[in-house]
Formats: structure tokens, sequence, C-alpha cells
């Protein structure tokens, strides 16, 4: 079931029980889902079935880094396990992306497929830490365009960078912006980080929401008070 909902909500929990519990107090005409790497390791595609099942589409979020051929591969087993969305790390190269997206177009497979720029987790000191020594913004401008000139479908960036990227990097270019904390909830390890309004204000095309609505004493209540910032009830 296809949903015009922005939101993906990030099911980070450790096992396909906690997660499908999650899940089927959801609406997949409301929301898309998120199936991260803990989830991914412990349960394994059964918890991509289980989720189609219940008319999800999943953004199955591995954040493939390797060599080409195996990133293409990777990349090609996701999209035949029907996930609507799929990521790799833009630091992995233009080789790499370009391997990957040739993959899906040579079978024919429609998965949208997405490049990390940098981390919402990561500051302008963490990068210096791993010998980057641009700006943030510039670095995220940069794998930006590379993941474009790539021929991928858009970024996972934070939403602080989503307006210049709007302009660098042109539409129709997806903007998948994690980080997103509405004005009741914690920020956690999260260093980049924007409420879900003005998230959508600065052109991000999806919002990924993990903690604020799966942690929240009301997970419920938690999405319905984003929906509502976000004008959608
Ligand atoms: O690719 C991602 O989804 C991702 C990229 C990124 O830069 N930052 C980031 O937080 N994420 C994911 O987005 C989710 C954010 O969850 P919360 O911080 O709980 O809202 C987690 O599942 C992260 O793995």
């Amino acid at each position: 079931m296809a949903t015009d909902s922005p939101i993906i909500i990030a099911l980070d929990y450790p096992s396909l029980d906690a997660a499908l519990c999650m899940a089927d107090q959801l609406d997949p005409a409301r929301c898309r889902v998120k199936v991260g790497k803990e989830l991914f390791t412990r349960s394994g595609p059964a918890v991509l079935e289980a989720l189609h099942g219940r008319g999800f589409e999943v953004f199955l979020d591995l954040k493939f880094h390797d060599i080409p051929n195996t990133v293409a591969s990777a990349v090609q087993a996701a999209a035949e396990q029907g996930v609507w969305m799929v990521n790799v790390h833009a630091s992995g190269g233009r080789r790499m992306m370009e391997a990957a997206i040739q993959r899906l177009e040579q079978r024919g497979l429609t998965t949208h497929l997405i490049a990390v720029t940098v981390l919402t987790s990561m500051q302008a000191d963490d990068l210096a830490d791993i010998g980057i020594n641009v700006s943030l913004a510039e670095h995220v401008e940069r794998l930006a365009l590379l993941a474009k000139q790539s021929g991928l479908h858009g970024v996972v960036c934070s939403a602080q960078e989503a307006s210049q990227l709007h302009v660098s990097c042109g539409e129709p270019f997806l903007k998948v912006t994690p980080g997103i904390r509405p004005s009741f909830a914690a920020a956690n390890d999260q260093q980049r980080i924007m409420t879900p309004s003005k998230a959508i204000e600065a052109g991000s095309s999806h919002l990924v929401i993990g903690r604020p609505v799966t942690q929240a004493a009301d997970p419920m209540e938690a999405l319905e008070a984003i929906e509502s910032e976000l004008g959608r009830r």
C-alpha cells in the first residue's frame, strides 16, 4: 500500500516480536517503516516479509560500504526482497555507487537507492578526526553531488543541509533526513537535528523518526503530535 506521508518510522528494536508489536500500532497508509542493522541482523529477511505482509513500504537501512561488486550484489539482494528503499555510504565512491545503480537498472528493479552523506551523529570535529578538513556543509554537498552524478535517487543527510542540497542537486532528488527531533523529544546521540515542520520547510522529502516515537510513553500520541505539526491530521 503506497502512502504519501513523508514519515518513516525507524524500527530499531532487538527482536522481530518487538518490531512487529510497534508496527501493529502503526498504519501503512500513514507512514513507512525502516529496518536497520540491529533488527535485520537479529531477524533476517523474515522481518521484511512480515512488514510487507502488513502492507508497509520498507526502507532497508544497511548502509552498504564495500567494493563495487559486493555492494551491487547486496543492493540487488535487498531489491529482490521487494524493499521500497535501500542505502549505501556515498564515501564508498563513484564506482561503487554506479555499480549498485546499474545492477538495479539491469535487473529492472525499481527500489530507490540513496547514499548516506555525513551521519547526523557527526559534527565538524568528527570529520577532522577522520582527516576531512573541509567544512561539514561542503563535505555533505560534495558527497551528495557525487551520488547524484553516479545516478542515485537521493541522499541521507541532516535537515540542516536539505535547503543547500535543493539548490546544488536540483529536483527530483530525495533528501531523507534523520535527526528529527520534535520539541518534546531528547536529542540522544544525534548532533545535527531539526523539528519535523522545519525539516519539511527546509526541503526534506522524507523524515526518519525513531526514538521520539518508539521510546515515547505513548508512541501513537507522539506520532499524532508530529502529524499535526505537519498539518497531516
Ligand atoms: O541512514 C539512516 O537512516 C541514518 C543516517 C544518519 O545519518 N543518521 C541516522 O540517525 N540514521 C538512522 O536514523 C534513525 C534515527 O533514529 P532516532 O535518532 O531514534 O530518531 C536510526 O535508525 C539511524 O540508524
